[in-house]
């Protein structure tokens, strides 16, 4: 091994390359050097504890230490540089574990080093990361889902609102709970027993034993007995206190004898605490509860009607003289009493201590029935003024908590001077309470709050739509009987309202209901008489318009028999105008042809014959050579009674010149009836062609007109069926005979009839069936063989159905 001299050893000398004097310097400044070192690397190494403790939290802090680590690891890499030096040192066994040290921290500071970097680095990612998409993304979500749950929420809650003051309205709005106290230890020294039952099963009714041993019952909201705590009384105010927060009136008081335990219900003792005390307790711990959403602001006030006078109770008075508080209507409408303390209270206990010292100066006597008997009425009034913090709608509450005056017979408790003057005041006030409860339970116009103080101040709590509790305190011992039934007698009048203002309002609409159903009745009855009357009215025109129908049909008729008579006539003119045409020489046509044109007098309507049948049918041209310059199909009865067909060129244009039209129909049948002289002699010989024998109907049964659609339709599937018809046209049938507004619309002949050149349907969009509409409709479609040709000139094609006639 090399030994090195203690110069070689020292970092220091080995950097500045200084050489020391003696051994002893050397020690000595080795000993400096280890003791700055120590001190130097203790120091880094506790900065670079702290900042690698601070990582975490601090990155500038981090920086800053990693800073001094680097600095510190510097010097140190420097201490260090010759390490082999220090082993070639004579004062190895000293400076070893020094260097020693020095190697293991410079180790240390440098994996601390790494470890810095890289924490940095993680922290450089965070922080430009920060914030990521999907915190952001996150973030948006839960935003919008809290909004949803706000909107939600004022749903939820506004619906909760509205179905707990239906429940408290379906209740009643005014309830009655009966409370009896325990026979106290006067009542069982004096030998008291009770009269009062309660029925097992049922915690609303009780039964009151009665002199004369009968037993009276009484049904009430809520009974509550003897042994019942003020907390079951609590469980069942509760629901109405609470209703103050969301912004209804409420009102609750005690009723009844004194002695019975109303300012028991009420205020309670320390140990029993009561309806005042569990109320506001509630009240408080509800507005809490309800911090996230409502803020709440709860004052104070309390007072007492005392002879009818307001007294403030949470004002000392006792130094100076009483100030005078007077009931005044407010600018909202609403009363109050101007002067009236009302403190902000934050915190319950805040409260009761104000409530406290105003029961404190309350007026309070002895009385033979109660030795700290309430001679006046004590009024507490709690308002909660509400605000929502969603959606900032503001809601105002009124709780009176009443505690009043014990009612008893002046006689029974023996009283005298201001006593007498006080249960004056207080029968008065009590009275008048019993006044506006009745008043308000038959719906009363008026109901007379003014008359006491009491009611006057109780005004806006009481009807309407405010809820209000009473509590009629009762005393079991036999010895209060009488009083007992007078209280129970007016709660239960009071009770005539618990069936309540709902139940009376349900039963209220329903007689409404009736009546509006019953008068609705009335006036149907009215209406149903004017439609009855309207409609006979309407029936007699409509039989009046039918027979007038009845009657222009039958003119109809008559106009139709008479042109089919012409028609007869005018065909029996013209063939025989043709046949003699025809047989005589020419030279006596002319004087021929002037007799033919001379047309018959026609016979009175009546003497004449309908036209049996009418044969439009045209000759197959097949039947008839073509001719030159005119044609003539007429079939031409000889004088032997044999058919003769002309089809001279000669005769043919005479024919055409007499017959100007291509008139093409020939009477068939021979009338039954008389006949003129000219239509005997030619009687026998008539004949239609289109009368073949297989093809003739039934000469009675069947009259063909060319506008009988029913004709065609049944030679069209080629099965005729004569069924028994009238004598006259379909189309000029009697009404009752058309059926539908399809067989004798012009449309529905025009369709189903050969003769296409008929005049032009008009109506289309006929609709009418009234015999009126119908039979102005036919005139346009009566036929004419001369109409026909007229219109058929242009084509002399024999339509296809004609042929199958055939
Ligand atoms: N339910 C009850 N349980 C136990 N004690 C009761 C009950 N009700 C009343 N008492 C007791 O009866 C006494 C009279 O009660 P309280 O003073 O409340 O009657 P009151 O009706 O207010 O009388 P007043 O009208 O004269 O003020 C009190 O000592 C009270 O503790």
């Amino acid at each position: 091994m090399v030994e090195m001299s203690p110069e070689d050893c020292d970092p220091v000398a080995l950097v500045h390359d200084s050489k020391p004097s003696s051994t002893s310097e050397t020690v000595q400044t080795l000993e400096t050097i280890k003791s700055e070192l120590d001190g130097d690397v203790s120091d880094e190494v506790q900065t670079l504890d702290a900042a690698t403790n601070d990582l975490d939290g601090d990155v500038t802090g981090k920086d800053i230490a990693a800073e001094q680590v680097v600095g510190g690891s510097d010097l140190i890499e420097e201490s260090g540089v010759s390490n082999e030096a220090e082993e070639a040192s004579p004062y190895q066994g000293e400076t070893l574990p020094i260097l020693q040290k020095i190697i293991d921290l410079s180790t240390k500071i440098k994996d601390l080093k790494k470890d810095h970097t890289v924490l940095s680095d993680e922290v450089k990612l965070t922080t430009k990361t920060f914030p990521d998409p999907e915190v952001l993304n996150t973030l948006q979500l839960l935003g919008t889902e809290h909004e949803l749950l706000k909107k939600k929420y004022l749903a939820e809650s506004s619906e909760r609102k509205r179905l707990y003051n239906e429940v408290i309205e379906l209740k009643g709005n005014i309830r009655v709970f009966c409370r009896c106290r325990p026979l106290n230890q006067n009542e069982i020294s004096n030998g008291s027993t009770t009269v009062i039952e309660f029925e097992s099963s049922l915690d609303n009714e009780l039964q009151v034993l009665c002199s004369d041993s009968s037993k009276k019952q009484f049904k009430f909201d809520h009974v509550f007995r003897p042994e019942d705590n003020q907390e079951a009384v609590f469980a069942q105010t509760k629901p109405i206190v609470t209703s103050v927060l969301d912004g209804f009136n409420v009102c609750i008081f005690a009723y009844g004898q004194t002695g019975t335990g109303k300012t028991f219900t009420m205020e309670g003792t320390p140990e029993n605490r009561g309806v005042n005390y569990r109320t506001l307790e509630e009240l408080f711990r509800t507005s809490e509860d309800r911090g996230g959403f409502m803020r709440y602001e709860l004052s104070v006030s309390m007072l007492e009607v005392y002879n009818e006078k307001i007294r403030d109770l949470l004002v000392d008075n006792t130094n100076q003289p009483t100030k005078k508080l007077e009931i005044k209507q407010a600018a909202d409408g609403t009363l109050d009493v101007p002067g009236l303390v009302e403190p902000h209270v934050n915190v319950f206990e805040e409260m009761w201590e104000l409530l406290k010292s105003g029961s404190r100066v309350r007026s309070v006597g002895s009385t033979s029935a109660n030795e700290l008997s309430s001679r006046s009425h004590c009024l507490l009034r709690v308002t909660a003024k509400g605000e929502n913090l969603i959606n900032g709608q503001r809601t105002r509450g009124q709780l009176w908590l009443v505690d009043l005056a014990g009612s008893e017979r002046v006689g029974k408790i023996e009283v005298e001077g201001d006593r007498l003057k006080e249960s004056q005041f207080i029968n008065k006030s009590l009275s008048a309470l019993g006044d506006v409860i009745s008043s308000l339970a038959s719906k009363a116009a008026h109901v007379p709050y003014r008359n006491s103080k009491l009611t006057h101040m109780l005004q806006s709590s009481l009807g309407g739509d405010c809820k209000t509790l009473m509590f009629v305190q009762i005393s079991p011992s036999s010895s209060d009987l009488g009083e007992t039934l007078c209280s129970l007698n007016f709660a239960s009048r009071v009770r005539g309202v618990e069936s309540g203002p709902i139940r009376k309002q349900a039963d209220l609409t329903e007689l409404l209901k009736y009546k509006q159903m019953a008068e609705k009745a009335k006036q149907d009855e009215k209406e149903t008489k004017k439609l009855q009357d309207g409609l006979s009215s309407a029936q007699l025109r409509l039989a009046a318009r039918e027979h007038m129908c009845r009657n222009l049909q039958e003119k109809v008729r008559d106009l139709e028999n008479q042109l089919a008579e012409e028609r007869k006539t005018r065909l029996k003119q013209e063939t025989r105008a043709f046949a003699s045409s025809a047989s005589i020489p020419s030279w006596k046509q002319g004087a021929q042809k002037t007799v033919a044109e001379k047309k018959p007098p026609l016979a009175p309507s009546k003497s004449r014959l309908p036209l049996r049948r009418i044969s439009n049918f045209l000759p197959p041209s097949s039947a008839f050579p073509p001719m030159k310059n005119s044609y003539s199909t007429s079939a031409e009865p000889s004088l032997d009674g044999k058919e003769n067909i002309s089809t001279t060129s000669g005769a043919a244009r005479i024919t055409s010149r007499l017959i100007l039209p291509k008139r093409m129909s020939i009477a068939v049948r021979p009338p039954t009836t008389t006949l003129t002289t000219t239509q005997q002699v030619r009687k026998p010989k008539r004949h239609s062609i289109a009368t073949l024998p297989a093809l003739r109907p039934e000469p009675n049964s069947y009259m063909a007109t060319p506008l009988n659609n029913t004709s065609a339709s049944r030679f069209n599937n080629g099965k005729p069926s004569f069924v028994p018809r009238k004598r006259y046209s379909r189309l000029f049938s009697p009404m009752p005979e058309l059926k539908t507004a399809a067989e004798t619309t012009p449309t529905a002949m025009r369709s189903s009839s050969k003769f296409m050149g008929s005049p032009p349907a008009q109506a289309s969009s006929f609709k009418s069936r009234l015999p009126t509409a119908i039979a102005l409709q036919r005139k346009p479609v009566v036929w004419s063989p001369l109409k026909f040709m007229k219109n058929r000139r242009p084509s002399l094609a024999l339509p296809s159905r004609a042929s199958n006639e055939m």
